[in-house]
């Protein structure tokens, strides 16, 4: 088994001013060896500052500021260079607004043995979503049917955004060629880690639904996932057909 490292959780923040410390508290308490870097987009309702005074009083808190909002991936894309520079063996995603909670990171943890990417899941048996409006459960549950069936992409929840890296999984996936901006970035990892033949392990999570802030979920974000996954399917579909005729 591949010893865990030094570990760093990735927080994407867009006005998370409500929510910044209450998450950093948790997740410094739940597990304290664990480092956090917060990548704020100048986010207007101060989050970047509040962000900037948990690091003054905590080593373990870095925070990148982005000039504007460019999306969920291009944060993480962001934050994922700064840890790999930063040397760790382990890099995790996490929201800033408590649907993933701190105290279920161990979890995640514990089941990293030899896989590339455990993900917390909330569509294994065990895993749940509480407080969601159904239109946002058939959404999750519709895009995961659809991934699986585009892509074969193997896995029961492939946009969840609770997970963590081995640093050799992100290395291996060629992150500068990544081009999704919005939440679809969650679902072209897991794709590309799958595709490189690493391990990818489910465990269940708990997805509890923000009581504090707004969800940045929107219509141009629904429409980059649909319109990157169709064109990933045909893609490959165009693969499959030329190597077929070949045969
Ligand atoms: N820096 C930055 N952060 C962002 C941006 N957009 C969203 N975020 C941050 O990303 C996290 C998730 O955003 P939410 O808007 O709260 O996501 P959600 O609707 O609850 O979506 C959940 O479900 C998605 C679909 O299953 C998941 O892909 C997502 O990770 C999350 O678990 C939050 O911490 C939010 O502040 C952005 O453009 N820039």
């Amino acid at each position: 088994m591949t010893p865990i490292g030094r570990v760093v959780v990735v927080i994407p923040t867009y006005n998370e001013a409500e929510n910044i410390a209450w998450i950093v508290g948790r997740l410094r308490a739940a597990q304290p060896e664990v480092d956090i870097i917060v990548v704020d987009d100048g986010s207007p309702d101060g989050t970047g500052a509040i962000a900037d005074g948990l690091a003054a009083a905590d080593r373990a808190v870095t925070v990148v500021h982005r000039p504007a909002k460019a999306g969920l991936g291009a944060a993480y894309l962001h934050g994922f260079r700064v840890a790999l520079a930063g040397g760790y063996d382990v890099i995790g995603e996490m929201d800033a607004d408590g649907s993933h909670q701190p105290e279920q990171l161990d979890r995640l943890l514990a089941a990293l043995g030899d896989a590339d990417l455990v993900i917390g899941s909330r569509w294994v048996p065990g895993g749940s979503v509480v407080n969601w409006p159904l239109r946002r459960e058939l959404l999750s549950r519709g895009g995961n049917l659809y991934v699986r069936m585009l892509l074969g992409v193997r896995v029961h929840d492939a946009t969840a955004g609770f997970r963590l890296f081995r640093r050799a999984a992100l290395e291996k996936i060629d992150l500068a060629s990544v081009q999704s901006t919005g939440y679809v970035f969650q679902t072209d990892l897991v794709a590309r880690v799958l595709r490189s033949g690493m391990v990818v392990r489910e465990v269940p999570i708990e997805f509890v639904e923000r009581v504090r802030g707004d969800s940045k979920m929107s219509g141009a974000v629904a429409a980059e996932s649909l319109r990157r996954i169709t064109a990933w399917g045909l893609r490959e579909r165009a693969r499959q057909v030329r190597r077929a005729l070949q045969r």
